[in-house]
């Protein structure tokens, strides 16, 4: 891709969503879902599959209406219990998980296709411009069949990107290419994005994805917005225990709260604003432990299982009962860069290792009712 500066600024593409909602029969497909989408912002939409992603992208499109709520769009109200503005004159781009490029168009044509009223002269320019941003002049003249994948991707980007749109929404725009085309498609598109400053919402179940392209995440659970947040803010301080796990791996000691601390397996953690006799469990990600020879001090651990990640090994370790702690089905999970993988950890046979957890990596969260006594 070349970096071309685009001829005329793309408009103000601010998007914001108030309390919206919407049920199909008896189930509650979105529940009260707010929040502002900044100019030339990419956000990702991430969610299990069915916890309503796709139709909030809908009612933003306009393919469909809320139950309640409003949408504006550059602060023009286009979606209300009174208010309704058809799909095409929204200015909104929007990519298809398959790409949808029409068959018996060519590159250019399919890219064309959306400049409705612009001149010849206008479209020949622009369709010009944009197979010149998306790197892909050279295929202008093939068609749909005749394209790979990672090409498709960029025929359908540039199409959608043509008009200038205020947003552009896509849906799972990754997720046909194959793992090693991946990461560069995704770098063209975040450049060609940023390029245009056009606000972008991407629809991904998979965190390492929205991890990657997001400059803010926001984490949908059942039709309602469980977080929300910057990709190292959410993941490194996550405010709920279904974000941290969602988010990659870790482990949950069990514990109750004494004196303002957890008290768990592997040491004690301050938990600020929970009473005693909480139960609570100490959260934490596999880079927040390391090991040591069991005579050390650390807490005795002994090794399960090893998988070889490339850069690091992964491994699953049980930790050990001691005179006063029963740890029976208690295991974690510890990333150790590949280099310093020695003899003695690489062995799966390997008893008695020493863990040490980091405690500021520890996250603390309720699992429980609060206690009786802290209610009243
Ligand atoms: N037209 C419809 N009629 C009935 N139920 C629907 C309809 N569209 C969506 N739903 C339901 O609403 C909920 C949210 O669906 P949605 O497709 O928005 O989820 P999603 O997060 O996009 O899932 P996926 O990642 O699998 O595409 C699901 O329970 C789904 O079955």
């Amino acid at each position: 891709m070349t970096d071309i500066a685009p001829s005329k600024p793309a408009p103000n593409p601010s998007l914001s969503l108030q309390g919206i909602s919407r049920h199909y029969g008896d189930v509650q497909a979105l529940n009260d879902i707010s929040f502002d989408l900044a100019e030339g912002e990419i956000l990702c939409l991430l969610g299990a599959s069915g916890c309503g992603k796709s139709t909030l992208l809908r009612l933003i499109a306009g393919i469909e209406d809320p139950d309640r709520g409003e949408i504006r769009l550059a602060g023009q109200l286009v979606s209300d219990q009174s208010a309704h503005v058809e799909p095409e004159a929204r200015g909104i781009g929007f990519m298809f998980q398959d790409y949808a490029l029409f068959p018996h168009l060519s590159v250019a044509d399919n890219v064309a296709f959306g400049l409705k009223g612009w001149s010849r002269a206008e479209t020949r320019a622009r369709v010009s411009e944009m197979l010149d941003m998306a790197g892909i002049s050279a295929l202008a003249d093939r068609f749909p069949h005749m394209l790979s994948g990672g090409e498709s991707q960029r025929v359908a980007l540039a199409r959608a990107l043509a008009p200038r749109p205020g947003l552009l929404l896509m849906d799972e725009p990754f997720s046909n290419l194959d793992q090693g085309l991946r990461a560069t498609v995704r770098a063209e598109t975040l450049s060609l994005l940023h390029q245009m400053r056009v606000g972008t919402i991407i629809v991904t179940h998979d965190p390492q994805e929205a991890l990657a392209v997001a400059d803010r995440i926001v984490l949908i659970r059942d039709g309602r917005i469980e977080a929300m947040g910057t990709p190292r803010g959410l993941y490194n301080d996550p405010p709920t225990a279904y974000t941290a796990r969602f988010l990659g791996p870790g482990t949950g000691l069990p514990g109750r709260i004494q004196n303002g601390n957890l008290v768990t397996p592997l040491g004690q953690f301050a938990a600020p604003g929970l009473q005693d006799g909480q139960s609570a469990e100490a959260f934490f990600r596999p880079q927040a432990l390391s090991l040591c020879a069991a005579d050390q001090g650390g807490y005795p651990a002994r090794v399960l299982r090893r998988e070889f990640l490339g850069a690091q090994d992964r491994l699953t370790l049980a930790l050990e009962d001691t005179a006063d702690t029963d740890c029976s089905g208690i295991k974690v999970q510890l990333d150790l860069p590949a280099a310093s993988v020695d003899q003695a950890t690489a062995s799966q046979q390997v008893d008695h290792l020493g863990l040490r957890l980091d405690p500021a990596a520890v996250h603390i969260f309720a699992t429980g009712p609060q206690p009786e006594a802290a209610k009243s």
